[in-house]
């Protein structure tokens, strides 16, 4: 049976305890490590924060399954790393300049998941769980019996074009455009595609794992909702032939083998988990009087820094909206941000630029590079007449990081690069004559 958007369950809640079993009675009851774990399963912990993290932050999993994750083939050997990059290593300096990209093309044979992986930008260090990568996927075929697990950090993939089906050790979820996928640090996966080739952005956060924001003020509702979190529900298969199992680590990626399917985890208990969340779901909250907020206020999942209010990674959405704002410049304004900010677009259009930020495509304005409104959509937006509007057929997001986010070589050489992308602000003219 093809596996569809209907046909698997969720529970919902971010981050919840949750207790879950695909044969009935396989979570032992009132304790974690039984001396014998019933239908003679091996217990396994999986920590996704440290053991003495503050309960609020604290994640971890535990699973229960036919063999322990250490029985595998032997050593990990390097295998290629194909257009995959990790920081610090990349061997370009970073220049203060705007950067644009077009999509890359989907028109070639990509591979699957993994091969397709291109990383487009890096910042901070792997080795240290701080930063991040940036990466666009590109596959044309499932990963068959790959597995693949980054150690390197957890993924927050963005589907921009096609149907992703990821079968995880915790469950399978089916995830759209328009929805986002976040796997945890070290959990295995594979990607299948029931619908065809397949394109999106991937950050790969070395940080603390993505967490919701506060609400200050707003309350107990709005932005994000807890409730909207979708987790899977366990699910196992039988499969005791050959497997592949590829590692991200240190930058490289290194492969053995498995005599059975490591998704062999019959129940599992805990809060660290792979979950989905539907961006149409995100409740936006803006100005009903004047001026044009912080772009904050639409942070769907932060990772925290050690600095409160610092973010390692926000990952922020530009959703369809109102717009209603009296006497205000509506679009993004001009600015310079201590912030790096790396921009995607899902579909439709973005209210800063015209036809050259295309779906697929992307753009790095990094920390104190100067951009905002291109010429066309200031002169625009000032001289609009001022009625209430609604933003439709618009999904634009940004990866935002306190740490200079560094292009990859790729990035920098590929023929996707929009080397003109700083004239779209030169008919921008001196328009002051003294006069008020
Ligand atoms: O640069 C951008 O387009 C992102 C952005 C959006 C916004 O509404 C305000 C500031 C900002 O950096
Ligand atoms: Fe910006």
């Amino acid at each position: 049976m093809k596996t569809t958007q209907n046909t698997l369950q969720y529970m919902t809640g971010f981050g919840n305890e949750f207790e879950t079993e695909a044969l009935s009675g396989a979570l032992p009851t009132g304790q974690f490590s039984p001396q014998k774990c019933t239908y003679k399963l091996y217990a396994e912990q999986i920590s996704s924060t440290a053991f003495t993290a503050p309960r609020a932050k604290n994640r971890r999993t535990w699973t229960y399954r036919m063999r322990p994750s250490v029985v595998t083939g032997g050593d990990f050997v390097a295998i290629d790393k194909g257009l995959i990059r990790t920081s610090p290593g990349t061997d370009l300096n970073c220049p203060p300049n705007v950067l644009r990209w077009s999509s890359l093309p989907l028109d070639r044979s990509t591979g699957d998941f993994v091969d397709g992986l291109t990383t487009i930008a890096v910042s901070g260090d792997a080795r240290a769980q701080i930063g991040l990568g940036i990466h666009v996927y590109r596959a044309d075929r499932g990963m068959g019996k790959k597995v693949f697990y980054c150690a390197d950090g957890e993924m927050l993939i963005v589907p921009q074009q096609g149907a992703i089906l990821a079968h995880t050790e915790l469950g399978r979820l089916h995830v759209v455009p328009g929805e986002i996928l976040v796997i945890p640090r070290g959990l295995k996966f594979r990607i299948e595609l029931p619908d065809g080739p397949v394109r999106g952005y991937v950050c790969e956060n070395y940080g603390a794992p993505l967490e919701l924001p506060e609400r200050g003020p707003v309350g107990a509702n709005g932005f994000a909702n807890d409730r909207d979190f979708q987790y899977p529900v366990a699910w196992f298969e039988e499969n005791d032939e050959e497997h592949t199992l590829v590692v991200k680590f240190c930058g490289e990626l290194y492969q053995t083998t498995l005599d059975h399917s490591p998704f062999d985890v019959v129940a599992w208990v805990g809060n660290s988990a792979p979950y989905k969340y539907d961006l149409a779901r995100y409740n936006v909250i803006n100005t009903v009087s004047f001026d044009h907020p912080d772009p904050s206020i639409f942070t769907v999942l932060t990772s925290p820094s050690d600095t409160l209010g610092v973010a390692n990674l926000d990952f922020v959405v530009f959703p369809p909206r109102w717009m209603v704002a009296e006497n205000t410049f509506r679009p993004p304004w001009f600015h310079r941000n201590i912030m790096s900010e790396f921009m995607g677009l899902i579909r439709g259009t973005y209210d800063a630029k015209g036809k050259g930020f295309e779906p697929g495509g992307m753009s790095l304005h990094n920390c104190m590079t100067p951009h905002g409104p291109e010429a066309t959509v200031f002169e625009k937006a000032s001289n609009t007449e001022l009625k209430p509007e609604r933003y439709e057929n618009t999904l634009a997001f940004m990866f935002e990081s306190r740490y200079v986010i560094t292009p990859t070589r790729f990035a920098m050489e590929s023929e996707c690069r929009q080397r003109d992308y700083s004239k779209c602000w030169t008919g921008i003219k001196k328009n002051f004559d003294g006069n008020p």
